[in-house]
């Protein structure tokens, strides 16, 4: 059985974003930093990028949300992600893990796998090759993209959840996010997200951000991917190409107007899982 979910909950936790204005504390990889701290502003949060061990677990004590990604991941900052995250657990700041490649080498999959052992992860958002390969139902990954998974999308997520503990939020032409009982999809987006590195990095800055104000981390993780694609379907209504589609998407989430949100969004719900 399916039905709607009520586009107002998305802009009621947008409104709470823009009203609160979380710190969102990343430690993330070098190539698409700058547009998860802009990402993070424009969702109406507050952006901090701090790795160093010796802060990490300072910072995370003070954030709303702690974003870890591992695209460019080095031995010693996974090692800084678990100081700070073990922080985070302590003071009840949630954190999100982005697998960025977890699959492609056995370096990214060995570190997703301590990073969950130690850290208890709230939100799990990953391409939907990265969350089969963590689901063990089988997922191929090239380099930083996904290839595909074996068997259904929603199984697999689910699978993942149950495995894992955490909320998943599977990206892709529809998300698919469960904490492994409640399941649901997310029809925002456009395939311009596609052609643009870092639009899986900044959907986890803005699941930081959403994340850091709803304590439902099924209902913020969905509301976050249906604000970012929907601002993602809006930009690409103007965009020549991909770059003038990354400016255009930064502006339209900076504008989005919560009646907008609340009318845009299709997220589905399916129970009976
Ligand atoms: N074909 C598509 N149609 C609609 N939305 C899409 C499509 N592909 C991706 N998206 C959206 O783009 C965002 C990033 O998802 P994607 O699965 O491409 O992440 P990713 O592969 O991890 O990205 P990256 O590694 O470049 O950061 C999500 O918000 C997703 O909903
Ligand atoms: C291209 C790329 N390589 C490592 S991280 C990253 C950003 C998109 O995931
Ligand atoms: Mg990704």
């Amino acid at each position: 059985m399916e039905h709607i979910m009520d586009g107002r909950i998305c802009a009621e936790i947008l409104e709470q974003v823009r009203s609160r204005r979380p710190l969102v504390h990343h430690i993330t990889n070098t190539v698409t930093i700058n547009d998860c701290a802009n990402i993070t502003l424009c969702a109406g949060a507050a952006p901090v990028m701090a790795e160093a061990p010796e802060e990490s677990a300072e910072m995370a004590a003070v954030a709303g949300a702690l974003v870890l990604n591992i695209g460019t991941l080095s031995t010693a900052q996974v090692a800084s992600m678990i100081l700070a995250g073990r922080r985070a657990n302590e003071c009840g700041v949630p954190v999100v893990l982005d697998p960025v490649g977890a699959g492609a080498t056995r370096m990214r999959t060995d570190a997703v796998l301590r990073i969950l052992q130690e850290v208890q992860v709230a939100v799990l958002k990953g391409n939907a090759g990265e969350i089969g390969v963590l689901a063990g139902t089988g997922g191929t990954v090239r380099g930083v993209d996904s290839c595909g998974i074996v068997g259904d999308a929603v199984d697999a997520a689910v699978a993942c959840a149950l495995a894992t503990g955490t909320v998943v939020s599977m990206t892709g032409a529809t998300d698919v996010v469960t904490d492994g009982r409640r399941v649901l999809l997310v029809e925002n987006g456009n395939p311009m997200m596609d052609r643009l590195s870092g639009t899986g990095c900044m959907a986890a800055s803005v699941t930081g951000a959403f994340a850091a104000v709803e304590g439902d981390r099924l209902l913020s993780s969905a509301s976050a991917l249906a604000a970012f694609g929907l601002a993602g379907e809006r930009a690409a209504a103007q965009a020549r190409g991909p770059y003038s589609f990354r400016t255009a998407l930064f502006d339209e989430l900076s504008a989005m107007k919560l009646a907008d949100l609340a009318a845009g969004a299709r997220v589905r719900a399916r129970h009976g899982v």
